[in-house]
């Protein structure tokens, strides 16, 4: 029987974890926080980030990494994507050396515009053959819920693939097996730059064909990029491209919709900060590294230059249309 560690205890992170722990795998979870960590151990709930969600019994929590990582076979990484790297390199002497080292992020790092297995491999110097990336339309209180999802599990080695899937597998999270780690992440990280443009738009009031228009083109210019840096198409059209795509940008769950409404009603990046009470909305920073990925392969991604713009620039949402609308007509 493998057993996980799942390396962050916020909303997904133990949200993932409750999953696996349904699937039959004993998970412990690393917390930051002293609290809570002894709140998930003693009443079997993390009431900081999932309240009235109760935990199985399989999940153990600390604060203490080595004691985490004792024997784990599945590590899970699930601290925001700018906190990976220092986070990693305290935790990489303790990671056991045949482990599957599985990314939860959605995100690309600043200044190295790195994806998250490319910052994972650097640190630990584990081949890329041992990290796998989850990444599906699964937003986690809905997860937590049971409520029925797909995702998908990308890694080279598809025996490492196969055993993650198998861990993960319950009678309402559907994981698929896929090979492409760079398809998974940039349809990860892009979709909560294009659930901020599509939260800009809902705040100011636009309906149902915007956000289509915003979902669709933002498709596209993700997929621009995913293939620049050789990502495959079908990825992109599947759960970890569209799936997730999809489900950010329509659901109010989604912090990173959530965050662009804020300043699409109006208000200020610091407001939008206040109202996601401490929960990272990746693509706030994400849309700069995005942006700069994609300047770097020399692919057009308007949605994404206008939503960095809004956010650290102080174009407002009003001038970020206009700007958007009024580019060159041209065909599909
Ligand atoms: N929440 C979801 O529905 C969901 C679903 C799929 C993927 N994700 C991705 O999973 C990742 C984690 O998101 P989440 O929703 O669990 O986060 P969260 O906002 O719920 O919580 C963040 C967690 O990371 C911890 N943290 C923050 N900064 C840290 C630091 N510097 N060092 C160590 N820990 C730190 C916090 O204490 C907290 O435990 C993100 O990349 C997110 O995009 C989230
Ligand atoms: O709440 P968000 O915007 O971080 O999105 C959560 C998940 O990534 C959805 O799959």
């Amino acid at each position: 029987m493998v057993k996980a560690a799942v390396l962050g205890a916020g909303s997904w992170g133990t949200a993932y974890a409750k999953v696996l722990a349904e699937a039959g795998t004993d998970v412990t979870i690393w917390a930051r926080r002293d609290e809570v960590a002894t709140v998930i151990s003693e009443t079997h709930e993390n009431t900081a980030y999932l309240p009235g969600i109760t935990l199985p019994p399989n999940i153990d929590a600390t604060t203490d990494h080595a004691a985490a990582l004792n024997g784990a076979g599945i590590v899970v990484l699930a601290v925001p994507s700018q906190s990976l790297r220092g986070n990693l390199k305290q935790w990489t002497s303790a990671i056991d050396k045949d482990a599957t080292l599985l990314s939860l992020a959605k995100g690309i790092e600043s200044g190295t515009l790195l994806r998250m297995s490319q910052v994972i491999a650097q640190v630990t110097g584990a081949d890329l053959s041992r990290i796998a990336v989850l990444s599906g339309p699964n937003l986690a209180r809905e997860i937590a819920t049971r409520q029925p999802a797909g995702t998908v599990i990308a890694c080279p080695d598809s025996a490492r693939a196969i055993d993650v899937q198998k861990a993960c597998a319950t009678g309402y999270f559907r994981p698929y097996t896929n090979s492409d780690v760079i398809g998974c992440e940039i349809g990860g990280a892009c979709k909560n730059v294009i659930a901020l443009a599509c939260g800009m738009a809902s705040g100011q009031g636009m309906g149902e064909n915007t956000i289509a228009s915003i979902i669709t083109r933002g498709l596209a210019e993700t997929t621009r990029l995913g293939v620049a840096l050789g990502a495959k198409p079908a990825t992109l059209a599947g759960l970890a491209g569209v799936g997730d795509l999809v489900a950010t940008c329509s659901s109010p769950l989604s912090r990173n919709r959530s965050f662009g409404r804020v300043l699409g009603e109006g208000g200020t990046m610091a407001a939008a900060q206040e109202a996601a009470h401490g929960q990272v909305a990746e693509g706030v920073k994400s849309c700069t590294s995005v942006r700069a990925l994609s300047e770097s392969f020399d692919v057009e991604m308007p949605l994404t230059d206008a939503v960095h713009r809004v956010c650290h620039e102080g174009l407002s949402v009003r001038e970020a249309v206009g700007h958007l609308l009024g580019r060159r007509i041209k065909p599909e």
